[in-house]
């Protein structure tokens, strides 16, 4: 069995974001990314300051099933970008045999066949504060292969000019379950009450630029909501 860089795996805890916030699940976090997004509060996947350990999909198994699986049904694959590892489809074809559904989060910019697959896919394409750049060339032929598949987009919005790049995007895909979420840009605080009530300031204003706006009528505006409830800490 191929290995994968596989950074952490944490779980049971909620999905904090996006099209299946609250639900149960578990998390197999990868390293490595091909964007190095200027707030990404994972960079310690791809940064070099913390380092992955190689492991067997039966490996990665084993960890899940010892955290508490059972009690969840559900695995996100984060990372870093987890479209890197095609070796993760065998990891993914190993759950689906034992009925545990999962879900994925990428920025859309690498394709895996596996990715046909998973039940709840999170596209996250980023904006311009990130300082990476979006191909929507690229971007849209991925989203043609997706089909029929069970897909949302979730933007990270910090200022005007990501907001901008929103529209953009729930205007290209208007069909496209759309969720927007505010930016930390804070992701070194390490009180979790500060961080919490920095975050709902910048939740706040999110919702206030939303209700104001009449292009993304149907767009959904969430906050990370384990950052609400645990701040900045790494394995929830
Ligand atoms: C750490 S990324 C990993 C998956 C993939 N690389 C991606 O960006 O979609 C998981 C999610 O966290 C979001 N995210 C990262 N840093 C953030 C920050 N500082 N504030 C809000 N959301 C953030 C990303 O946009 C993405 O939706
Ligand atoms: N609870 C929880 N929900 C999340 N949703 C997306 C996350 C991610 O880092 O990909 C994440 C995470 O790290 N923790
Ligand atoms: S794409 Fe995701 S993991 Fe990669 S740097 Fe950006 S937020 Fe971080
Ligand atoms: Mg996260």
């Amino acid at each position: 069995m191929a290995k994968i860089p596989v950074l952490e795996i944490f779980g049971p805890t909620i999905q904090g974001e996006g099209m299946v916030i609250g639900q149960k699940t578990m998390f197999v976090r990868t390293s490595g990314c091909d964007y190095s997004c200027a707030w990404c509060d994972s960079a310690f996947t791809w940064d070099g300051s913390q380092k992955p350990t190689l492991l067997t999909p039966k490996a990665i198994i084993e960890e899940l099933d010892r955290l508490g699986l059972s009690r969840t049904g559900h695995v996100t694959l984060s990372g870093g970008n987890p479209l890197l590892h095609k070796a993760l489809g065998e990891l993914v074809t190993l759950l689906k045999k034992r009925d545990i559904s999962l879900a994925v989060e990428t920025q859309a910019t690498f394709w895996q066949d596996w990715l046909l697959e998973i039940d709840d896919i999170t596209l996250s394409p980023k904006p311009p504060s990130s300082g990476m750049t979006t191909d929507f060339d690229k971007l849209d032929s991925f989203i043609d292969k997706l089909g029929s598949a069970n897909y949302s987009l979730k933007i990270v919005i910090f200022d005007e000019a990501d907001y901008a790049f929103a529209k953009q995007l729930y205007v290209r895909y208007p069909n496209v379950p759309f969720y927007i979420q505010p930016g930390n840009a804070e992701t070194e605080q390490s009180d979790e009450r500060a961080a919490s009530a920095y975050l709902l300031e910048r939740y706040e204003w999110l919702i206030e630029r939303a209700t104001n706006c009449d292009t993304m009528i149907h767009a959904r505006v969430l906050p990370q909501l384990h950052t609400l409830v645990w701040g900045n800490r790494q394995g929830v």
